[in-house]
C-alpha cells in the first residue's frame, strides 16, 4: 500500500480521525507520526476513558487500542465502543481482530501501519507493543523499551493491593482500579439509570465532581443538560432566585423574570455542589421539590412540575451535622436515598501510578509530555494526599515545571509542601 504523505501547508488536511488507545506514550507518538504520515488526524488516550471523552466531543473513525487499559477492560470497552459507535473500526493494537466492529476499506491501512511499527520496532531489537504498566507481572515478559515509571516500584505497590480480578466497570473520566473504586463504579454504574437522589461523600479532590458527572452521562438523561450548583460559591441572599428563578419585580434587582437552576435542568440532572452549605431556609423549600417535583419562581403563583434527577455532593459530615442540627435531617434522608462515598487517595494508593500516567498525560497535552524518573513514586508514595486528587495534580504541575526542559521528572523536582507531608 502506498502512503500519501502530509502535506503540512494544509492544502491537503487530514481527512480520517483515529484515536490511539494506549497507556504507553512511545506506542501511542510512534503511531501518530506513522498515522499522520498516511493523512490520519490522530487523537492519542493513555486509557479507555479519555478515549470516551474524544468519542464525545466528536466522532472518529477508527480506534487502535492496545491490549491493556490502565482504567478498563479492554473487553468491556470494545463493547462499549461497539454499542454506542457501531460503524466504527475498532482495532487492538497487536492486530487481534475485533469481532464487534465492521472491517472498512480503511482498516487495511491501519494493519498496514501496526505492521510497519512492528516490523521497524523489531530492526532495534526493541519489543513496541505496550506492556501492562501498572500490573507487570500479568504480562512479565513483555516490557516497552523505555518505561516511564520504574517497573520495580510498581511491583512494590502490586503487592500492597493485588489487581482485583473483578471486571472493571466504567466511569467515565475517572482513573483507578482499587477495590475501592470498583466498588464505587459498581454502585455509580447501577444508580446510574435510575432517577434516584444521589448523595456523593468525600473529601476535597477525591473526584466527587466527576462521580456526578459519570452519574449523568450514564443515565438515559445524558443527552438532556446538566446543570451545576456550587451552593458555596453563590451569596445566600441570591441562592434561592439561582435555583428557583423568579418574575419581574420579583425583588428589588430583578429587572426581567429569570428561569432557575432547577427549571434549567429539565429533563437532565442538576448537581448541587457543597449541598451543605445551603441555608437552612432554603433546605426547606428544596425539600419541598424533591418531595413532589413542583417548583415556583419567586414572586410567581404558578406552579409548575419538571422532571429533575438531583445529585449533590459534600465534603462536610452531613449526618452529623444534620444529628446537630446543622442540616435538615429530613433533607439528609430525602438526598441520602443513594450515597455513595469517594474514598480518599491515601486509602487507595494502589491507584496513584495510573493516576500519575493520567495526569500527566493530560499536562503533556498543554505543554511537553513527561515521564516519571526513578525513585519519584517512592516520593509521592510516601504524602497521605489530604488534598487527594487534586494536590496530587498540581504536584505534578510543579514537577513538570521545576523539570524544565527535561522530559524527565526528578525527585528534586517534586515538592511537597511540608505542612502536609506525611509524618
Ligand atoms: N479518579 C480520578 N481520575 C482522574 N482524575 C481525577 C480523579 N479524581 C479526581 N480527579 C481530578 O482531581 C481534581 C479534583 O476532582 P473534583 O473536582 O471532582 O473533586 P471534588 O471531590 O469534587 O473536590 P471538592 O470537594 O473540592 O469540590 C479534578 O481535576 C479531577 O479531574
Amino acid at each position: 500500500m502506498s502512503s500519501v504523505p502530509f502535506n503540512f501547508q494544509g492544502s491537503m488536511a487530514p481527512v480520517r480521525t483515529v484515536i490511539v488507545v494506549s497507556p504507553d506514550a512511545a506506542v501511542r507518538s510512534r503511531l501518530r507520526l506513522l498515522l499522520a504520515g498516511m493523512r490520519w488526524s490522530v487523537a492519542e488516550a493513555a486509557g479507555g476513558a479519555e478515549a470516551m471523552g474524544h468519542l464525545d466531543e466528536r466522532p472518529h473513525e477508527a480506534l487502535l487500542v492496545d491490549t491493556w487499559l490502565p482504567d478498563l477492560e479492554v473487553s468491556e470497552f470494545s463493547k462499549w465502543v461497539g454499542v454506542h459507535f457501531p460503524s466504527m473500526d475498532l482495532i487492538h493494537i497487536d492486530g487481534a481482530p475485533s469481532s464487534t466492529t465492521p472491517r472498512s476499506p480503511r482498516r487495511n491501512e491501519l494493519l498496514h501501519v501496526l505492521r510497519q511499527m512492528e516490523e521497524s520496532s523489531v530492526g532495534d531489537g526493541a519489543v513496541w507493543r505496550s506492556a501492562p504498566l501498572v500490573v507487570p507481572r500479568l504480562v512479565p515478559s513483555i516490557l516497552p523499551p523505555a518505561p516511564r515509571i520504574v517497573v520495580s516500584e510498581l511491583r512494590e505497590l502490586n503487592r500492597v493491593e493485588p489487581i482485583s480480578k473483578t471486571p472493571i466497570m466504567h466511569l467515565p473520566g475517572i482513573v483507578g482500579s482499587s477495590v475501592a473504586m470498583r466498588e464505587l463504579a459498581s454502585m455509580v454504574s447501577m444508580v446510574a439509570p435510575r432517577s434516584a437522589t444521589v448523595l456523593i461523600e468525600g473529601e476535597t479532590g477525591t473526584g466527587k465532581e466527576l462521580v456526578a458527572l459519570a452519574v449523568h452521562r450514564l443515565s438515559d438523561r445524558s443527552s438532556k443538560p446538566l446543570v451545576v450548583l456550587n451552593c458555596a460559591a453563590i451569596p445566600e441572599s441570591l441562592l434561592e432566585a439561582e435555583l428557583f428563578g423568579h418574575t419581574r419585580g420579583a425583588f428589588t434587582g430583578a429587572v426581567q423574570s429569570r428561569v432557575g437552576r432547577i427549571e434549567a435542568a429539565n429533563g437532565g440532572t442538576l448537581f448541587l455542589d457543597e449541598i451543605g452549605e445551603m441555608p437552612l431556609a432554603l433546605q426547606a423549600k428544596m425539600l419541598r421539590f424533591l418531595e413532589c417535583g413542583e417548583l415556583q419562581r419567586i414572586g410567581d403563583n404558578e406552579i409548575s412540575r419538571v422532571d429533575v434527577r438531583v445529585v449533590a455532593a459534600t465534603h462536610q459530615p452531613l449526618e452529623q451535622h444534620a444529628a446537630e442540627g446543622k442540616f435538615r435531617l429530613d433533607l439528609y434522608h430525602r438526598l441520602a436515598v443513594f450515597p455513595v462515598e469517594v474514598p480518599p487517595l491515601r486509602e487507595r494508593m494502589e491507584d496513584l501510578p495510573m493516576l500519575v500516567e493520567h495526569i500527566l498525560s493530560q499536562l503533556g497535552l498543554r505543554s511537553q509530555a513527561k515521564r516519571m524518573g526513578e525513585g519519584t513514586l517512592e516520593i509521592l508514595c510516601a504524602h497521605t494526599w489530604p488534598g487527594n486528587v487534586r494536590e496530587l495534580g498540581h504536584v505534578l504541575e510543579r514537577a513538570s515545571i521545576l523539570s524544565g526542559q527535561s522530559a524527565v521528572i526528578q525527585p528534586p523536582d517534586i515538592r511537597i509542601r511540608s505542612r502536609s507531608r506525611a509524618s
